[in-house]
């Protein structure tokens, strides 16, 4: 196998898919709330023109004043970026403009309409659990105002009927819609969960349940960046079990998806948490040691070696089970990885043609 050939692939930094759909989700949040902030100013706007020309001065300057207050928050998030805590501004301003129209009736007594436009929107930014509380609140704080005798401040004048119906229909408006983005959630969840899913087959072996080759170059990627910024050491082992193709031919070919898995369960007990061992190919395994110069890597690679070498007598079978081990350690100077698997992928052809079952580690 050519490692130096391979190396001069170029991986991808990895991205966990479920993290990056986490972060999209809050990008479209942040995102609902800048198109939520142009809603707003535009409504504010168009009912501040008309309050002018029906003569409504202070009607049409207040509006305007809101308007000016929506568009100064717009372009200051643009300008200082967004952040989580986009929405919860832009939910504040929105419920000062829908309290000052159910109080003052807005334009012709229309202001009231508008606020059916909170629903989709406050369950847009804050998601349909506290979208649908916020909701309820405004909701009950709606009727607490048109519904109490002579509530200060009150302004404009609604009829019992209209009070009755627009209550009833931001209720139901705000359930249903809760209803919908809660099974849109539903299937974001779903497909969360089956991206999580596909995304450890793709980086697992089967057989074994070790990391797979992919899983192994993108943490010998990341391995390698760590140590360039902390410019620590690291090793690896590549280990290549001896002569398997004569126990396949003589045992089996289930007998030898047995001893795969048992060596794999070997290198694995026998590893840190913070080592990774990977399938690295056939009855190829890839060892990655992080803080550990190619001494140390040699004195594990010694007794990985031996712990194989001890399965033969687990099985009935007369069988001798060995594997060869080739020791490199990262230089954090180097670009790629394509040197140093080369450098451990030469060690263990040589522990090969040294007779097998052994480890070179220089
Ligand atoms: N049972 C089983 N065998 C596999 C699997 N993957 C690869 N092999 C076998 O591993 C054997 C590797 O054979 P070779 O590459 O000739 O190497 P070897 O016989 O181990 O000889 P040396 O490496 O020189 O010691 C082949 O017979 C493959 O079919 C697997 O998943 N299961």
């Amino acid at each position: 196998m050519n490692f130096a050939l391979q190396s001069q692939q170029q991986f991808q930094p990895y991205t966990d898919p479920v993290a990056q759909a986490r972060g999209l989700e809050l990008r479209r949040r942040i995102q609902a709330s800048g198109y939520m902030l142009i809603f707003a100013l535009a409504i504010t706007g168009a009912m501040g023109v008309i309050a002018l020309m029906g003569g409504d001065v202070f009607l049409a300057g207040t509006l305007f004043a809101v308007a000016a207050v929506i568009l100064l928050s717009y372009i200051g998030v643009n300008i200082a970026g967004p952040s989580r805590k986009t929405p919860l501004l832009v939910g504040a301003l929105l419920l000062v403009l829908y309290f000052y129209l159910l109080l003052s009736g807005g334009v012709n007594n229309t202001g009231l309409m508008w606020a059916v436009m909170l629903v989709p929107g406050f369950i847009n930014l804050y998601g349909y659990k506290w979208g649908t509380v916020t909701l309820t609140c405004i909701g009950g704080a709606t009727a607490l105002i048109l519904f109490y005798p002579d509530f200060p401040g009150l302004q404009a004048h609604y009829d019992t009927g209209h009070r009755a119906r627009f209550i009833a229909i931001f209720g139901a408006l705000t359930a249903l819609t809760a209803i919908l983005d809660s099974s849109r959630h539903q299937t974001q969840q779903m497909l969360h969960m089956l991206t999580a899913e596909l995304e450890n087959h793709a980086s697992t072996d089967a057989l074994t349940g070790l990391a797979n080759r992919r899983e192994a170059y993108r943490a010998i990627d990341e391995l390698e960046r760590r140590n360039r910024e902390l410019a620590g050491r690291y090793s690896v082992l590549i280990g290549d079990l001896d002569s398997f193709k004569y126990i396949n031919d003589t045992h089996g070919h289930s007998f030898g998806d047995q001893v795969l898995k048992d060596v794999a369960e070997v290198l694995r007990s026998n590893t840190r948490a913070d080592d990774m061992v990977a399938r690295w190919g056939g009855e190829e395994f890839l060892i990655l040691l992080p803080n550990t110069d190619a001494a140390g890597g040699g004195i594990l690679a010694e007794k990985l070696r031996d712990r194989v070498e001890a399965l033969s007598k687990q099985y009935p079978q007369d069988v001798n089970i060995s594997i060869s081990f080739g020791v490199a350690e990262g230089n954090p100077a180097a670009v790629g990885h394509g040197q140093l698997l080369a450098q451990a992928d030469a060690r263990m052809y040589r522990a090969k043609n040294d007779g097998r079952n052994r480890v070179v580690s220089a």
